[in-house]
């Protein structure tokens, strides 16, 4: 369900609402955002991206420099104003579901959707990717398998729809995304 924070101010005049995805790095909130975009034909936005071109360097250069918490402070500038863009499908980066003023901005603005995969699938498709900070420890996988049991409450809250990316194609998520969307128009509510 949507909940409006001002009335229907995030809707638009043609009740298109925004497309937020979110899930563990590796879910595929980035793939699949950007083909459920092309399929819909709406814009496409990564947060990560968005915040990577606001400071001009890249998300590892971010927290090299600032740490944590100071992508986290930026992640949450940038949610703020891509979330108010109406017909657009954002992928958020695993994290930026923590914090709870996020978490307000996405529940109140548009349709959540949680890709949802298993930490051992997670880790396979992660495992040799340098541009993911959070996973620069000793142990990855164990880092990945805590950050899961953080954030799946959070994923499982604030999800208006599950999506299980873990077993299938991109193919076969992104037809369920579909599927899952038309049903949700065949219900009256906007998309
Ligand atoms: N069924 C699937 N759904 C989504 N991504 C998949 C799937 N199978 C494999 N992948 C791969 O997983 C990797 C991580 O996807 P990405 O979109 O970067 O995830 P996220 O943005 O959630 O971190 C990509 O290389 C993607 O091709
Ligand atoms: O899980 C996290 O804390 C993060 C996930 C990343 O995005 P993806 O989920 O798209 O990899 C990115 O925002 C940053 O490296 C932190
Ligand atoms: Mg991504």
């Amino acid at each position: 369900m949507l909940h409006s924070e001002q009335g229907d101010a995030h809707i638009s005049p043609s009740g298109q609402v925004p497309i937020f995805l979110i899930g563990m790095m590796g879910a595929g909130k980035t793939t699949i955002g950007r083909g459920l975009a092309r399929s819909l034909g709406r814009e496409f936005l990564d947060l990560d991206h968005e915040i990577e071109a606001r400071c001009g360097v890249s998300i590892p250069t971010i927290f090299d420099i600032e740490g944590e918490a100071g992508f986290r402070r930026r992640e949450t500038q940038v949610l703020e104003e891509v979330t108010l863009r109406r017909a657009v499908v954002l992928a958020t980066g695993g994290g930026a579901v923590v914090a709870p003023e996020n978490q307000a901005l996405l529940r109140a603005r548009g349709i959540v959707l949680y890709l949802k995969a298993g930490s051992d699938e997670l880790f396979r498709r992660v495992a040799k990717d340098k541009n993911r900070p959070m996973l620069l420890t000793a142990n990855p996988k164990a880092r990945i398998v805590e950050l899961l049991r953080q954030r799946e409450p959070i994923y499982e809250q604030l999800a208006d729809y599950t999506v299980e990316t873990g077993h299938g194609s991109i193919h076969t998520v992104l037809d369920a995304v579909a599927r899952l969307l038309k049903e949700h128009a065949q219900r009256g509510e906007n998309i």
